[in-house]
């Protein structure tokens, strides 16, 4: 089989983990909307702000079962000597009385019933009695009320006007009753992101399939569809792709037509058939590896082709060198315009990240889509997912930049974590609270090849670069992956 990839493979500039979110986030746009019933609503994210059609409540009401009154009235009244009033009327909830209170009066009142004109207060039933003097319905007040008191004064949670949910929220069951309020049937949500699922590797059998020689299960693909489902998204499983660079390079474009975001696993590292990283060359390319004092992510610089390479076809083989690099001024431009990158075009992001695992992660947009490239190696897609895919699937449906980032809490660590590592590295870790104090266990299985520590892995802690690991008892930042409670 012919190879790949040239001498190119290693010219690869890995980028602060930071850096690559950054550059990911920015290049997308918000996502397309729909409106739907809001009985379907919790779940979704909101796009667009909404806002109080009333005052709520929009009329004063009772809080409870018993008398509307007149405050000033009752200042005297005690168990034994209890005030009278004469009671004028009587009122539901869903009615409205027909005659106000006025001092001396009182209207008797269900829960949720509007408060009559005149009445400021309302008296519970358990410090009241029933009497009758004349025939007339009168009512014996034990106790004095403040004014104010048990009365929902219209307007006391909402003015028409405030905001209730803004663009980028997800929507929860409280949401929906404050929707269903004021009188909101539909909302507009942030449509659920198509997410196109591809694998490669001729190493790979369908689920069903019986293990033979050298072969290993499809499991990344399953597992991403996974992980897309729960960060709201809907994953459509594109199958595997050869190891034919024209064949991805149409499977790419035609996905992302279709597509609102493409993972792919696997072939993204320096292998001879590792063909995702072929094809992320042709998309733009990176200078050689740090070139000593320029700072991570900061100052690196690509080929001039930058995004144009597809469109141009270059040649599949080649080392990719001769994208020249050029003067300084006119590459810092080239960078600036990629990380801005217009939605439609066609941009390398990155081709690598300085972390442990998933370090060949790519990422570039393909017709203005998203396109993350997730190494093969389970634990590595894994990571790669939380740390670039989720927060893009979040980022399309609405939510801030800053808020699409991983969430990080600090743990206390059980155990010591020996291994150091120039770069940032991600550790799978179980999650735990023990007498208030939260503890991070990590997890064994951990190498960027291994599946065991995955199902129970709540968290990732973050080894950070340059230390030669943590101890036992440190305070350690990690990602939380889930609700471990
Ligand atoms: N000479 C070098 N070799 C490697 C380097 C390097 O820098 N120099 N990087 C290593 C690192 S780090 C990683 S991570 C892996 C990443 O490789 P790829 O992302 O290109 O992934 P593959 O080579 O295709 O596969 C790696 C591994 O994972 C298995 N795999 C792949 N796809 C699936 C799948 N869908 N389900 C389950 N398992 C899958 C595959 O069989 C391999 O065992 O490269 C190192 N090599
Ligand atoms: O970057 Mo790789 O996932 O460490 O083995």
């Amino acid at each position: 089989m012919e190879q790949l990839q040239g001498a190119s493979r290693f010219n690869r500039k890995a980028i602060k983990v930071e850096e690559a979110q950054r550059r990911i986030l920015h290049a997308c746009v918000s996502g397309r909307v729909e409106h739907i019933p809001i009985g379907q609503a919790s779940g979704r994210r909101l796009a667009a702000s909404l806002t109080a059609t009333s005052d709520w409540p929009p009329f004063a009401r009772s809080g409870l079962d018993g008398y509307a009154v007149f405050s000033a009235d009752t200042g005297s009244a005690s168990p034994s000597q209890p005030v009278e009033l004469d009671v004028v009327d009587q009122v539901a909830a869903g009615g409205q009385a027909k005659r106000p209170v006025q001092s001396g009066t009182a209207v008797r009142i269900m829960t949720g019933a509007m408060v009559p004109e005149g009445a400021d207060a309302i008296i519970m039933l358990e410090q009241t009695f029933e009497l009758e003097r004349d025939g007339a319905a009168r009512v014996g007040i034990k106790q004095p009320a403040a004014a104010g008191q048990n009365v929902a004064r219209a307007g006391q949670e909402f003015r028409k006007g405030d905001a209730i949910a803004a663009s980028g929220e997800l929507l929860r069951p409280g949401h929906i009753a404050l929707f269903a309020t004021f009188g909101y049937e539909t909302v507009p949500v942030y449509a659920s992101p198509r997410v196109g699922i591809m694998s490669t590797g001729t190493e790979l059998l369908p689920i069903g399939a019986e293990l033979a020689p050298g072969l290993i299960r499809d499991s990344n693909s399953v597992m991403i569809a996974a992980l897309v489902r729960e960060a709201g998204g809907e994953p459509y499983s594109l199958g595997r792709i050869t190891d034919d660079l024209t064949a991805v390079r149409e499977a790419m474009l035609q996905a992302a037509v279709e597509y609102d975001l493409l993972l792919t696993t696997g072939g993204v590292s320096v292998g001879d058939y590792d063909v995702m990283a072929a094809f992320m060359r042709e998309l733009g390319q990176d200078d050689q590896e740090d070139r000593g004092n320029q700072s991570d992510g900061g100052q690196d610089r690509v080929g001039s082709g930058a995004g144009s390479g597809l469109l141009t076809s270059r040649s599949q083989s080649g080392d990719g060198s001769s994208g020249e690099i050029g003067n300084a001024d006119r590459l810092s431009a080239e960078n600036e315009a990629r990380r801005n990158a217009v939605p439609g075009s066609t941009t390398l992001l990155f081709s690598k990240v300085a972390m442990r695992p998933g370090s060949p992660t790519s990422a570039a947009t393909l017709l203005g889509k998203p396109l993350i490239a997730l190494s093969g190696n389970p634990g590595a897609c894994y990571v790669g997912f939380e740390l670039f895919a989720r927060p893009v699937i979040k980022r399309l449906q609405g939510v801030g930049v800053e808020q699409a980032l991983p969430q990080v809490t600090t743990a206390t660590l059980t155990a010591d974590f020996e291994k150091g590592s120039p770069h940032e590295r991600f550790v799978r870790t179980r999650l735990f609270i023990k007498d208030g104090v939260q503890f991070a266990d990590p997890l064994a299985f951990n190498k960027s090849s291994m599946m065991a520590s995955l199902p129970e892995s709540d968290g990732f802690i973050r080894i950070p670069p340059g230390s030669s690991g943590a101890t036992s008892g440190s305070l350690v930042e990690v990602m939380v992956l889930r609700d471990y409670t």
